[in-house]
């Protein structure tokens, strides 16, 4: 919306519809990014795209309009380990923002404080090969000790064919550990594939382990319009979503991913994700526990149980 363009991605979606569902008191958009802007806060030279700039007000905004309390913004990988637009976006929103950065080995303990005094509660390791590098395991290893002892926790990316790879080392992570998109299944292969049914024993036997049962968008093959008369879209990733829910109801996160970096082949309406959560958590109490209770245990600690 509203700049020129920087990428051949898709620019978000400009003027998203009002949910039909209403989300509950103190719900929290726990996954989602502020961008540049690049004059302000350049893009990393070792990125792998370069997004549209998607402001702090604008993601603001977009909260507000969804009705959401509270976001999560998620440090991308096109800035690396500069989490300058994130602190910027903590700061900005009085309390009502977290951050999950980047960071490298040779992060100071002064910068991890200053970190922690702007709301960043988490680190994120990439492991999509289309979005970054390979970084040693002894690296993050090295980090993920450090950061428990602040008592962060630890964001993964990855795709689903990689986990027996990494399973090792994720299952040796010393805190808890939050999954982006339930680890992109391949929907294709359905729920009762053998890489989902080996993301669902990663899950039951860590109970350290969270997951975001986000991005349909990124993940769905029957797309974004309701299909055969069924009532919402992306029919094909509602299975493992819901089975996330319902089988980890204490243990699941949800966000919008906005400004949905890298989408080309199409740009969902963020009013429609949002109507997508009853199709995935049926019932009022997933609901506020997906929206409400877990997010808000997690990164305003000092808020759990008490109203919005
Ligand atoms: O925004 C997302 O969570 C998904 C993507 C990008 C990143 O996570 C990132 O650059 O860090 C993607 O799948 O391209």
């Amino acid at each position: 919306g509203g700049f020129e363009k920087t990428s051949d991605w898709l620019d978000w979606y400009a003027d998203p519809s009002r949910p039909t569902f209403k989300l509950p008191p103190g719900a929290v958009d726990s996954h989602c990014h502020v961008f540049g802007p690049g004059a302000q806060f350049p893009y990393a030279p070792e990125r792998k795209y370069t997004p549209c700039d998607a402001s702090k007000d604008q993601l603001f905004a977009l909260r507000d309009h969804l009705g959401f309390t509270r976001n999560v913004i998620v440090q991308a990988t096109c800035h690396g380990a500069d989490n300058s637009a994130l602190v910027d976006a903590c700061r900005a929103a009085n309390g009502r923002a977290r951050g999950v950065g980047t960071v490298k080995r040779t992060v100071t303990d002064e910068e991890l404080q200053r970190l922690h005094g702007a709301g960043v509660r988490g680190v994120r390791f990439n492991f999509v090969k289309r979005l970054v590098d390979f970084t040693p395991k002894d690296e993050l290893q090295e980090i993920a000790a450090r950061i428990a002892k602040l008592g962060w926790h630890v964001v993964i990316y990855f795709e689903a064919q990689d986990l027996p790879e990494l399973w090792d080392f994720f299952t040796s992570i010393p805190t808890t550990v939050v999954v982006d998109h339930m680890g992109r299944p391949d929907v294709s292969r359905g729920v009762d594939s053998e890489e989902f049914a080996l993301f669902l024993k990663f899950v039951r036997e860590h109970e350290n382990v969270m997951t975001k049962v986000t991005c349909p968008e990124r993940l769905t093959k029957s797309g974004p319009r309701a299909l055969n008369g069924e009532k919402n879209a992306y029919t094909d990733v509602v299975p493992f979503a819901r089975k996330l829910v319902e089988e980890f109801p204490d243990r699941v996160l949800w966000g919008t991913d906005w400004p949905h970096p890298n989408l080309k082949s199409h740009m969902p309406d963020d009013g429609l994700l949002v109507d997508f959560i009853p199709h995935i958590a049926p019932t009022e109490e997933l609901q506020r526990k997906l929206l409400v209770d877990n997010p808000t245990r997690l990164y305003w600690p000092e808020l759990a149980g008490k109203t919005s």
